[in-house]
This record gives C-alpha cells, structure tokens and sequence, in this order.
C-alpha cells in the first residue's frame, strides 16, 4: 500500500502541489489525470524518492519512504515514457538489467526471453539492440524491463505516448493483464482516456497541484470535475 499525506512541492515561488493526499491500496490500479504542466511528474518523482517534498509524507506499507531505501528500489517497476532503453546493450540486458545484479548471466537471460514471452516478443527479439526496434515493440521492452523482476508495485509513465491507436490499444490491454495476472499494484500517469478506461480502478484528477477528483472509474463520467477536465481538454 501506497499512502501520500500532505504533500506539498515548491520551485522558488512556484507552488507546484498543495497537500495531496492519495491511498493506493495492494493489488489496486490508480489513474493519475491532468492537464500539462499541473504536477502529475513531480509527484510521480516524489513517489519514487526521486525529488524531496517540502512537506507531508509517503509510506510504502506503512514505512516512510527513505526509511528503507533498498526494500522500495526492489520493489516496484516503472514503465518509462519513451520506453528509455540503454542504447548501447542488447534487448535481453535491458530486461534483465535489475536480475543480473543478483544473479548469473544465463539464468537472467531466460527470465528476460520469458518476459518477452509474456509482452507478445519472440525470443529473437533478445539479441536485437534497441536502435533495430518499432516504437511499439520499444514499449514492450520497457514493460518486459518493468515486470523482470516481479514488482510489488508498477509505475506507468504516459505509457502510450508516441504510439498509434492500434499500438496503443494493445499496450493498454497488455497493461490491463499484466495487472490482473501478478496483482500487481499500478499507478498510471496518462492523457489518454482509452488507458484510463481500460486499465483504472481508481482515477485521480490533478489540477493546479490539487486534487479535484478522485474516485472510481465508473463515477467518472457522473463528476462534473470529469466533465469539465475533458472538455477543456478535447478528449
Ligand atoms: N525541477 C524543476 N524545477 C522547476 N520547476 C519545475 C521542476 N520540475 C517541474 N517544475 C514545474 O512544475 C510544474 C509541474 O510540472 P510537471 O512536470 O509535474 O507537470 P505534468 O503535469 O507532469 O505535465 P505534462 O503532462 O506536460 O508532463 C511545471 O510548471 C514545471 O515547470
């Protein structure tokens, strides 16, 4: 479980988030929504320990984050945006990247192909380099990088940005069952409303560093913050 208590974030003047407060319980799928620049990274960054909050706090089980640094990073996974392969190794490294600190090379290399497997990728796809990959079988990558190591908890970062409609689909699908089969926890950041729908539980609207929504997704379309959030935004 995931709780944030009173966050707040400042840059010099600017107030970025005033007092978020989200519980996001094991095994649930939260969305976060909001229009650009309103603090959606910053708390993404916060919840990953990345960046200090000016005040309130983040517990992970109960633990303030930072009490346990190596317990969190071993924890959770993180679909990048722009998937953020490293270059310069084969797709397999990039998989097994976190396995290989603990484990011999071959041993990495299978659990990487399995989870190739499991984002629809062929066993050939291992020895390719990330320059020989489609947008969309980059994204597969990052998630088969963000599930190697069976995360307690899953972190989405705009996971369909960049890709067409149909790729976009299918990552939305394949995100919706990954989370199902592992139970795993996920917190998604995203625009795009087909991901919301299809792989949300509970959604929260950002807005001016607040949250002006928050519930399930099947109220969403009854809350006139929703409303007003998706007319302004065109989506
Ligand atoms: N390190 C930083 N220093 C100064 N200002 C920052 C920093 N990081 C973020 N900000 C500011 O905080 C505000 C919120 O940024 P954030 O990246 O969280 O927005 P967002 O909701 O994720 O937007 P988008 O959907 O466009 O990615 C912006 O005004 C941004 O300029």
């Amino acid at each position: 479980m995931i709780e944030v208590r009173g966050l707040c974030k400042e840059f010099g003047p600017k107030r970025v988030l005033s007092g978020i407060d989200l519980t996001v319980r094991q095994g649930e799928s939260l969305c976060i929504l909001g229009q650009s620049g309103t603090g959606k990274s910053v708390l993404l960054r916060c919840m990953l320990g990345l960046e200090s909050p000016d005040s309130g706090e983040i517990l992970w089980n109960g633990r303030p984050l930072g009490e346990d640094r190596g317990m969190f990073l071993g924890g959770f996974g993180m679909l990048f945006q722009g998937a953020a392969l490293f270059d310069s190794l084969p797709v397999w490294k990039n998989v097994a990247f976190k396995l290989m600190q603990r484990m011999p090379a071959a041993k990495a290399r299978g659990i990487a192909i399995d989870k190739l497997a499991r984002v629809g990728l062929s066993a050939d796809t291992a020895d390719l380099m990330p320059a020989e990959l489609s947008g969309g079988m980059a994204k597969r990558v990052g998630l088969a990088r963000a599930i190697a190591d069976d995360p307690e908890v899953i972190f989405f970062d705009e996971p369909t940005t960049g890709l067409d409609p149909i790729r976009a689909r299918r990552i939305n699908q394949l995100i919706h069952d990954i989370v199902q089969e592992t139970g795993a926890t996920a917190i998604t950041i995203t625009h795009d409303m087909e991901t919301v729908r299809k792989v949300a539980r509970r959604v929260l609207l950002l807005q001016d560093g607040a949250v002006a929504w928050s519930g399930l997704v099947g109220d969403m379309d009854a809350a006139p913050q929703m409303s007003e959030f998706l007319g302004k935004t065109g989506l």
